[in-house]
C-alpha cells in the first residue's frame, strides 16, 4: 500500500508548527474560521518566515467567509488550498479558484447524500474533506463516523481524479483501523494534539503505526 497524503489541521501556534515542521504530514491547515483553533494570518506569516516546513502544502481553512476574508488571507500567506468548510455557494468557490492560483477543497460531512455530493461538486473541486457530521460543530471534533463507506468514496475520487482525505477522530490508536480501508488521504487535528497543542509523541505514534502498516502491505 502507498503512504496516504497526510495533512495535520489546527496548526494554533508558533509552537505548534514546530512541532510539526518535521514530521510526514504533506499539507499543514489553518483555521480561518471560528474555532479555538482560529489563527491570525499576519501571526501565521511570521511563524512561516521562522520555520522551514520543509515543502509541506499550506491549506486554509475558512467557514462561509467572504471572497474579500479569503484574499486578505491570500495577501499574508500564499497558501497552496483553499478548504471550504462551511456551506459556500460554487460561484464562490469558482471565483476564488480563478483568482487565486490555489486548489480547492470541499469539505463534507458525512451522511447518507454524501457521494451524490461528491459527484456534484466533482468538477470545481480539487480535492475532498469528508468530516464527521456532529450538530453545532464544523470540524475539529475528534468524531469518527463509520469508515465502511471510505472505499465507495475512494472510487468516485479516483474516478474524477480528486483528491480525498478522510478526517474525523482520527488518531494514533484507531489510525490502523481506518487504514484497513485504504484511504487517499488522512486529515486530523484534535488526535494529535495534548491539552490543546500539537504533541510529538502523539505525531511519533501515529506516524509509526501509519509507516509500518503500509510497509507490510
Ligand atoms: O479544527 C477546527 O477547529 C475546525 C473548525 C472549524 C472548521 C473546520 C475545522 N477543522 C477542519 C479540519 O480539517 C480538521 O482537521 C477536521 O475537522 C478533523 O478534525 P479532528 O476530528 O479533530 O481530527
Amino acid at each position: 500500500m502507498v503512504k496516504p497524503l497526510l495533512k495535520y489541521c489546527g496548526i494554533r501556534s508558533y509552537s505548534d508548527l514546530q512541532t510539526v515542521a518535521s514530521s510526514q504530514a504533506d499539507y499543514l491547515g489553518f483555521i480561518f474560521a471560528d474555532s479555538k483553533r482560529k489563527v491570525d494570518s499576519k501571526e501565521v506569516k511570521e511563524w512561516l518566515q521562522k520555520v522551514n516546513i520543509n515543502g509541506k502544502k499550506i491549506v486554509a481553512v475558512f467557514v462561509n467567509a467572504t471572497i474579500e476574508q479569503i484574499e486578505t488571507v491570500y495577501q499574508d500567506i500564499k497558501m497552496d488550498v483553499v478548504q471550504f468548510h462551511g456551506d459556500e455557494p460554487v460561484s464562490e468557490m469558482n471565483e476564488i479558484k480563478n483568482k487565486l492560483n490555489v486548489e480547492i477543497w470541499k469539505a463534507l460531512h458525512q451522511h447518507s447524500e454524501t457521494e451524490e455530493e461528491m459527484i456534484s461538486y466533482h468538477n470545481i473541486a480539487d480535492g475532498f474533506v469528508v468530516d464527521s457530521k456532529v450538530k453545532g460543530q464544523r470540524g475539529g471534533t475528534g468524531v469518527t463516523f463509520d469508515w465502511t463507506v471510505v472505499p465507495k468514496f475512494t472510487e468516485i475520487a479516483k474516478r474524477y481524479n480528486n483528491k480525498l482525505f478522510i478526517a474525523g477522530g482520527v488518531k494514533p490508536d484507531n489510525i490502523e483501523k481506518l487504514l484497513d480501508y485504504h484511504p487517499i488521504g488522512i486529515d486530523l487535528s484534535s488526535g494529535i494534539e495534548l491539552d490543546e497543542r500539537k504533541n510529538k509523541e502523539m505525531i511519533n505514534e501515529l506516524e509509526e503505526r501509519m509507516l509500518n502498516y503500509v510497509r507490510i502491505s
